[in-house]
């Protein structure tokens, strides 16, 4: 987490998204409890959780389209309460609806005037070729699909050059092609230095874009972290030979095994949070293996998947943990 600093910091230097402390009550329920995070510019940062964890309510406290009860946000370095803080910002909502009687090319081209950006009609173009639209540019949004509406809220998120985009979950309709793309463009925005922050269910697809999870649940981080700190290293998978009881010992002295054969397991006892190259722990076995005489015929890491860690942390019952710095 970011902590806050009194010190100001320039907005370009700040982090894209900044969020301490949010909660929002409806009526009796608690939507969200004490929430904390940032994105830092140029990261890719992902929202889980299950359904009705909060993750909806949570990014539209952020742009201010739900008032919290309580937390304060900052927008590339401005307090979202200032209109001016959302200038740079693009949204794709999770449910929306262009006006169908609209040509995609129309669609954007509001948006760029509600935006009050400067952005030539070849520009525009190029979102909507960005998207896959190009050749639907001037047919109405009334007889688009699910998909191809959300390709164009994708672009539209996109037309006023945004230094934050937040989707809320952009590929649900899309075809496998079309979250592929989806994924290339993420990654460019990475690369050009904006900040996303991305909810989404397809678990797949955040562990492949995103830098950092933040996992939601009844309201609360339940645990939020970069991608090796939450998933750590988990494992060994060793194929060995010459197996003795001295090098089953010694495999044993790191974790617990599991054998089959000459394929042994080694679950290590921490989600290694700390970097490979501070661990020497596999080095360090793989030399006491040979000099037991084991041949090793080849060491591969075992990680655990995201969509495995994150069953993990909702089912355990302990309360919000931190795993993020
Ligand atoms: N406008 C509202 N009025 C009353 N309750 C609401 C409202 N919006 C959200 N909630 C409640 O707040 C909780 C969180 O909802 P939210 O939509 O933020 O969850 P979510 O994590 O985005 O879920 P999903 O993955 O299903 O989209 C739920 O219990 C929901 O019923």
């Amino acid at each position: 987490m970011t902590a806050r600093t009194d010190v100001p910091v320039p907005a370009h230097d700040s982090p894209a998204v900044w969020c301490s402390g949010l909660r929002k009550r409806y009526g009796r329920r608690t939507a969200v409890d004490d929430v904390s995070f940032a994105v830092g510019r140029g990261r890719v940062v992902g929202l889980l959780g299950p359904n009705g964890a909060g993750k909806t309510t949570v990014i539209k406290s952020l742009l201010g389209l739900v008032r919290p009860d309580a937390g304060e946000v900052m927008l590339l370095g401005r307090p979202a309460t200032e209109p001016v803080s959302r200038a740079a910002v693009g949204y794709l909502p999770e449910l929306f609806r262009y006006q169908p009687w609209l040509t995609p090319a129309e669609v954007l081209r509001l948006h760029v005037r509600l935006a009050g950006a400067r952005v030539s009609g070849a520009e525009q173009r190029d979102r909507l070729a960005l998207v896959g639209l190009d050749d639907r540019a001037d047919d109405r949004v009334g007889g688009f699909s699910k998909g191809m509406q959300q390709r164009l809220g994708l672009a539209v998120a996109l037309v006023a050059r945004p230094e934050l985009v937040v989707l809320d979950e952009p590929t649900s309709a899309l075809d496998p092609l079309g979250r592929a793309d989806v994924r290339d463009v993420l990654l460019g925005l990475r690369e050009s230095g904006v900040a996303v922050l991305l909810n989404s269910h397809l678990i797949g697809e955040v562990e492949r874009v995103c830098d950092h999870v933040v996992v939601l649940d009844h309201g609360r981080v339940a645990a939020s972290g970069s991608l090796e700190e939450l998933l750590g290293r988990r494992g060994l998978r060793l194929r060995l030979g010459g197996l003795d009881a001295r090098a089953l010992a010694r495999l044993a002295s790191v974790g617990t095994l599991e054998r089959q054969g000459d394929v042994v397991t080694v679950t290590l006892p921490t989600a290694g949070a700390e970097p490979d190259a501070n661990d020497r722990r596999v080095p360090d076995l793989v030399a006491d293996l040979v000099a037991l005489g084991v041949r090793v015929h080849s060491v591969e890491p075992v990680r655990m998947s995201l969509e495995e860690r994150l069953l993990d942390i909702l089912r355990s019952a302990t309360p919000a943990q931190e795993v993020a710095s």
